[in-house]
């Protein structure tokens, strides 16, 4: 049996008075990458940020249901949120580097959580940016402004400053969706990468990106969870028709 992560359970949404996610259940599995595919305003983004309580940060959201990580509900009245977020990471559409040098932009959240001596931050700095694949093209640069380098370098230094503080998930929502065709390859091949350490959830409005990059495929439809299962099933042969329309092109 594969090691499940995260298992949602009868999971209801609200924005006010509309219902953005309707009883949504998905189980995703340990070191995989589960990919959030449908039609815009179906409720990816609002299921991706239910992961990490992103949510909480609007207002009138109100949510029902479980998510339980390693077992344990992160809705339960008693979990901190600020630990939720550093276990399970986010990464944007947008990449959005914090206006400072690349070398403080990784050594941030260390220096939040408490890392002081400067031999450790250097090292945990270097082995963020190898892990993201960014550390040749900046070794010669760590002290310049991060916002000088160009979109694709930014995505990988917003990827290499959520490692530098060990996050057991990353939630990408739609990381490629602002670069060009060779950034959106070196992203991928890193996403591959990286699911060795992490289990990675990604939104995407890019079909053959999905196919390409995930394990598990989950499929929304508005604010329902029509169909998830193994990539290559959901791909070939959907068990339901609205599955099917989707990714036939039909329909969306
Ligand atoms: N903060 C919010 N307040 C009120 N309604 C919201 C809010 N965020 C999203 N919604 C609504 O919830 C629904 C789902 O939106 P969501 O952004 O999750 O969809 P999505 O599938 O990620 O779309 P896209 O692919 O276009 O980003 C939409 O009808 C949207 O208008």
């Amino acid at each position: 049996m594969e090691e499940i992560k995260i298992l949602v359970e009868n999971l209801n949404l609200y924005y006010k008075d509309f219902q953005a996610l309707k009883n949504i259940n998905l189980k995703v599995p340990a070191n995989r990458i589960t990919a959030l595919i449908g039609p815009s305003g179906c409720g990816k983004s609002t299921f991706l940020r239910t992961l990490n309580r992103m949510n909480d940060l609007f207002e009138g959201v109100r949510v029902e249901g479980k998510v339980l990580l390693d077992g344990e509900n992160i809705y339960a009245p008693d979990v901190d949120v600020v630990d939720l977020r550093k276990r399970v990471g986010m990464v944007f559409q947008r990449p959005n580097p914090f206006p400072m040098s690349v070398y403080d932009n990784v050594a941030y959240g260390p220096r939040i959580h408490g890392v002081r001596n400067k031999r450790q931050l250097d090292e945990i700095v270097e082995m963020s940016l190898r892990g993201a694949a960014l550390w040749d093209e900046v070794q010669d640069r760590l002290f310049k402004s991060a916002l000088g380098l160009s979109g694709g370098q930014q995505q990988r230094l917003c990827i290499a400053r959520l490692m530098a503080v060990e996050p057991e998930v990353v939630l990408m929502d739609e990381p490629s969706s602002a670069l060009d065709p060779i950034s959106t390859l070196k992203i991928e091949e890193l996403i591959q990468v990286l699911k060795q350490d992490y289990t990675i959830i990604i939104v995407t409005h890019n079909m053959q990106q999905a196919a390409r990059v995930s394990d598990i495929t989950a499929y929304f439809l508005n604010g329902e969870l029509v169909e998830w299962g193994i990539t290559d099933d959901i791909f070939t042969r959907p068990q339901n028709r609205r599955t099917e329309d989707y990714i036939t092109g039909r329909f969306g």
